[in-house]
């Protein structure tokens, strides 16, 4: 393949045949506009946008459309987007308009992909055949440095693998970043001599272009282990930058707050597998991408392809970690994990720090569901003779 194949599901109005629909699409994105350029030379031609397909799917229809790869300038993931997922959205002929999916050929897939992927991540923690367990600390602002880093060490006691800020902690007045990196990582280090296990802890550095790897070594001058990103609304090339930056050399953690309103509607918008396609050129080591069980809406047989899109071999990029988040806690364990297999990170916030016993009960209750799982035992079952699971269980059930 040399060329660029978008696949996009589309409603046309009723003026217009699905086939001048697709047209429309290939002609906005390309050599053409909304009426013929009498002006337009011949040699533009071969830029031209082909429809290669147009086939009934529900109550629209599915094209694949080729982009030529020389439309594309190599390396420019905003210009990748702006061809593929451009103006075609707002065409007034397509009462609904989706990207589905995205190929890229070798030519435009040339980045240096994830640093660490999952496997760099398991190098760091000294894990194996078995899911990291993370959680995002809550309440997610409001928090002073202290008060965060208090529940970063309960976390850590209690047994989890990775910690994070939630996506709206940044650098406000009440938890100036910097203090709470040096917080956060002295009391890791203090959970570490207790147990022996180390800890990633990935500060949320989203800020806008011209700071955001300035504000990145900063949280590693303090001692950050990880960064996160929220990618969506940074922009995949402020992913790339941190990525790409020869002085950061630790994990990137990437969050997809504002996807909603991308991926929600089934008919319209973008779907989640072109996101982290893009998400794993530009250097993401990890990437939330869904749960088949928790408070976001859910679609498992869509969430274990877009899971792929990360994890099959592609071009020689690392596999990234997806990670399931939002709405978890221990008595969802074994549903994500029947499906979803256990190369993943399980995330839970409220699921943990909404324990009755506190967060590092919270902590271990994740832990033991994943233990039960692993051990080929019900939950309910292994929560006869632990404690801190039977607890969770009382309170939030098993589904
Ligand atoms: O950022 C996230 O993934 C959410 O904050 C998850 O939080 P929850 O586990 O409390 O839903
Ligand atoms: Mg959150």
């Amino acid at each position: 393949m040399e060329d660029v194949i978008a696949h996009y599901y589309f409603r046309p109005d009723e003026r217009t045949t699905p086939e001048e629909a697709a047209q429309a699409i290939a002609e906005e994105e390309t050599t053409g506009t909304w009426t013929a350029l009498t002006t337009r030379q011949d040699y533009v031609r071969r830029l031209d946008g082909i429809v290669e397909s147009v086939e009934k799917s529900g109550r629209g229809y599915l094209t694949l459309i080729r982009y030529p790869a020389e439309i594309f300038e190599p390396g420019n993931i905003p210009q990748y987007l702006s061809v593929v997922a451009g103006n075609l959205f707002g065409l007034g002929r397509l009462e609904a308009v989706r990207l589905t999916d995205v190929e890229f050929p070798e030519s435009l897939a040339r980045f240096n992909g994830p640093n660490f992927g999952t496997e760099g991540v398991r190098h760091l923690l000294g894990t194996r055949n078995r899911p990291h367990v993370g959680t995002i600390i809550k309440p997610k602002v409001g928090l002073t440095p202290a008060d965060t880093a208090h529940v970063a060490y309960e976390a850590a006691s209690g047994g989890v693998d990775f910690i994070k800020d939630d996506e709206t902690l940044t650098n406000q007045s009440f938890c100036p970043m910097n203090e709470r990196v040096e917080a956060v990582m002295a009391r890791l280090d203090e959970a570490k001599d207790e147990t022996g296990r180390q800890v990633l802890y990935a500060v949320n550095v989203s800020d806008r272009a011209d700071r955001i790897v300035e504000r990145a070594e900063e949280a590693l001058e303090r001692g950050a282990n990880t960064l996160m990103v929220d990618v969506l609304t940074c922009g995949y090339a402020a992913l790339q930058a941190l990525a790409e930056e020869p002085g950061i050399s630790v994990p990137i953690h990437v969050h997809r707050t504002m996807h909603a309103a991308m991926t929600r509607n089934p008919e319209h918008g973008i779907a989640m597998r072109p996101i982290a396609r893009l998400v794993r050129m530009a250097g993401g080591d990890q990437l939330h991408t869904g749960t088949v069980s928790g408070k976001m809406g859910h679609n498992a047989e869509e969430l274990l392809l877009d899971n792929r899109a990360l994890t099959d071999p592609w071009y020689g990029f690392r596999p990234v970690f997806p990670v399931a988040s939002g709405g978890l806690h221990p008595g969802k364990v074994h549903a994500e994990l029947a499906t979803l297999g256990t190369e993943i990170v399980l995330q839970a916030g409220g699921g943990i720090h909404g324990h009755p016993d506190g967060t590092a009960a919270g902590a271990r209750a994740m832990r033991q569901a994943v233990d039960a799982f692993l051990e080929g035992i019900s939950a309910s079952e292994y929560a006869k003779d632990h404690v801190e699971l039977y607890r969770a269980l009382e309170l939030w059930g098993t589904s």
